[in-house]
């Protein structure tokens, strides 16, 4: 089947391909009941119950389909939309000096992402990162000397605005326009300080084990990322837009809460509801047994354990502790 002419009034919805955030994200549509079936090689899906169709694409380009406006709503990481907004004020920057046109105030209006919510998984930072036994020890350090990295536009966006505050400071020789060397690398990027082609580097760490393992330590943070739903400013269908973000958030919420439910002498429920206060209010109900009620509350699912200490320290019994599959709670 031609898919690319099937596309016609369905919302465009892109997802990464491959990489860390790929599992998570086809969680996040399971749950959200996009159903669909990719055929090998196919970076193009039609949704069989809504009007949607997903696009598989590389994460760091979907700022740039999202952003372009072709495509509706995409999954990715902050720090590559953060690297794409970073380039097109580069770009136009870049216009305005050379007196070329720029675009005007309502095409400018148009572009770009918007984020719809955090998502809540591919938690990473992006990182200025020298040798751990080397010279330097701060991001000023650097300025006019050679970094690595992927995120080029950032890094340059980075050491521009060091390079301003130490003019401005009179930390540098006004006459001499200090001017930071930014080397686009595309992987590996912790070998370039040990085999002599940066100084220092931007990149990502997520658990550190990387950059220990090659002598580096971090000295500054350009960008922190989780996963982001990202919108672009004129969707095709903003209905479908509102549904699906609605629907991805009970995921998230069902996937971060848990059920707790107990019972409760009444004289006790003050202090009771004090630990578990609900996402709104807790739910209660009157026992059968005189001066007893049952309470069923939503608790963090990393504070479920202390929550259970609580309560039985305040005299709740029957604590039952129940998994959410799916929630609409705002
Ligand atoms: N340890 C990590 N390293 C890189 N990215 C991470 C890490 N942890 C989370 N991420 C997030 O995952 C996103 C995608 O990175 P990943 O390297 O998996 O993608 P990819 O498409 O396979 O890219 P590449 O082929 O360039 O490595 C990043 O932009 C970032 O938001
Ligand atoms: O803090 P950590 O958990 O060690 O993760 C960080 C590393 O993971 C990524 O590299 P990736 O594995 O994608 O390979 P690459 O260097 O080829 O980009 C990133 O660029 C770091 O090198």
């Amino acid at each position: 089947m031609d898919l690319v002419n099937h596309l016609e009034g369905r919302l465009l919805f892109a997802v990464p391909k491959k990489g860390r955030l790929l599992q998570a994200a086809l969680n996040l549509l399971e749950g959200a009941d996009i159903q669909f079936r990719r055929e090998s090689r196919l970076d193009i899906a039609l949704v069989k119950n809504l009007p949607i169709a997903l696009v598989f694409l590389p994460a760091a380009d979907i700022p740039t389909f999202v952003g372009e406006g072709r495509v509706d709503l995409g999954i990715t990481g902050r720090d590559v939309v953060a690297e794409h907004d970073a380039a097109v004020e580069g770009l136009n920057r870049a216009s305005a000096q050379s007196g070329k046109s720029t675009p005007t105030k309502e095409e400018a209006a148009q572009k770009g992402c918007v984020e719809v919510m955090d998502l809540g998984f591919g938690a990473c930072k992006l990182q200025v990162q020298v040798p751990e036994k080397g010279k330097y020890k701060t991001p000023a350090d650097l300025i006019g000397k050679n970094i690595g990295t992927s995120f080029v536009h950032l890094a340059e966006e980075f050491f521009a605005k060091l390079e301003l505050e130490a003019d401005s400071a009179g930390g540098a020789d006004a006459t001499k326009k200090l001017k930071t060397n930014i080397i686009e690398l595309s992987g590996s990027v912790e070998a370039a300080c040990a085999l002599g082609v940066a100084d220092g580097i931007v990149d990502l760490v997520e658990s550190g084990e990387t950059m220990k393992a090659a002598g580096l330590m971090a000295i500054d943070t350009v960008v922190a990322s989780t996963a982001v739903l990202v919108k672009s400013k004129s969707p095709s269908n903003p209905a479908m837009v509102d549904l699906l973000a609605s629907r991805i958030r009970g995921v998230i919420t069902a996937q971060k809460f848990v059920l707790c439910q107990y019972n409760v002498e009444r004289t006790k429920l003050p202090q009771a509801t004090k630990i578990t206060p609900g996402k709104r209010a807790p739910t209660i109900n009157a026992l059968e047994e005189e001066g007893w009620v049952a309470v069923s509350s939503m608790v963090e699912k990393k504070r479920i354990a202390i929550v259970m200490d609580e309560l039985t320290e305040v005299g709740a019994t029957d604590i039952l502790v129940l998994d959410i599959v799916n929630t609409r709670t705002f």
